[in-house]
């Protein structure tokens, strides 16, 4: 249905965005349509060429994680039932909303103060610093890269005084789609058998979860960041602690970045 839509919308209305699609190569051709403020996102198939080169391991991984992209941004262009749960003073906006399965999924919205690239490359690029400036994360390991767009990774998270929850750790495919309205960040948990749940630690599962990042003004020195938040933390938690944790981590992160972005 979706890409039907989307199909429909660059045929009629936006031939510009058609003759560009052209110009797009590999797996990660995304259109992002702005039929609302959040994107509708068209990822086509990978081509033919690419999945004869490609093993089938990589191909999984590469559709996993397109899958997860696709499903996140749906979830996030779907604007019924959100329910504002936290409204900084710097005007960063936190919704909720229950989705099938009673799991709550949040969203955050924020501007930043740097380029979609200077964001891309910090988020997704340079993945596994991000220990070195968000004291939340424990560790990050690129575990496969699989093509420029497509990484395994597993993160680990901080052990934090007061935090009821305790450390998780994260088995992901990552998704990026870089393209000329913004940058798309998707991800989803997946299982490997080379890599088990460690003893001491108790597997969440995150995803599918998605960033977008798009800029804000003409010099681009600015850029909005909506976050959708989607994790199965795993462990028995009562509901209210999850969904007081999970709202407080996207603050936190939110706050370490723009801390980072000052440094600078
Ligand atoms: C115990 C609970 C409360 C802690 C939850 C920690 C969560 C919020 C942390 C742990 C690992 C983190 C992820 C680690 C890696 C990435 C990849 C990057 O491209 C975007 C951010 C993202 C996706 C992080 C989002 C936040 C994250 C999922």
């Amino acid at each position: 249905m979706l890409p039907a839509v989307a199909k429909l919308c660059c045929g009629i209305s936006y031939p510009h965005l058609r003759s560009m699609a052209g110009k797009h190569n590999r797996s990660c051709i995304l259109i992002g349509i702005f039929l609302s403020t959040v994107p509708v996102c068209l990822l086509a198939e990978p081509k033919q060429e690419n999945s004869k080169s490609a093993n089938e391991e990589q191909l999984f991984y590469i559709q996993h994680g397109q899958e997860a992209m696709r499903k996140a941004l749906s979830m996030l262009e779907d604007r019924e039932g959100w329910k504002v749960e936290i409204k900084e003073s710097n005007g960063d906006v936190i919704c909720s909303k229950v989705i099938p399965g009673s799991r709550t999924v949040f969203r955050l919205e924020a501007v930043l103060e740097a380029s979609v690239d200077e964001l891309y490359d910090l988020l997704f690029v340079r993945v596994e610093e991000m220990p070195r400036w968000n004291p939340s994360i424990k560790h990050i390991k690129v575990l496969k890269q699989v093509g420029p767009e497509t990484v395994v990774t597993h993160e680990v998270s901080a052990e934090m005084a007061g935090n009821l929850i305790g450390q998780r750790d994260f088995l992901t495919v990552r998704h990026s789609c870089k393209q000329k309205f913004g940058v798309y960040l998707g991800g989803a948990a997946i299982q490997l058998e080379s890599f088990p749940p460690q003893a001491g630690f108790v597997r969440a599962e995150d995803g599918p979860t998605c960033i977008v990042i798009r800029p804000l003004d003409k010099d681009a020195t600015k850029s909005s960041f909506t976050w959708l938040l989607n994790v199965d933390i795993k462990g028995w938690l009562p509901k209210s602690i999850v969904n007081q944790a999970l709202p407080q981590a996207q603050l936190d992160f939110t706050r370490h970045l723009r801390r980072h972005l000052s440094l600078r």
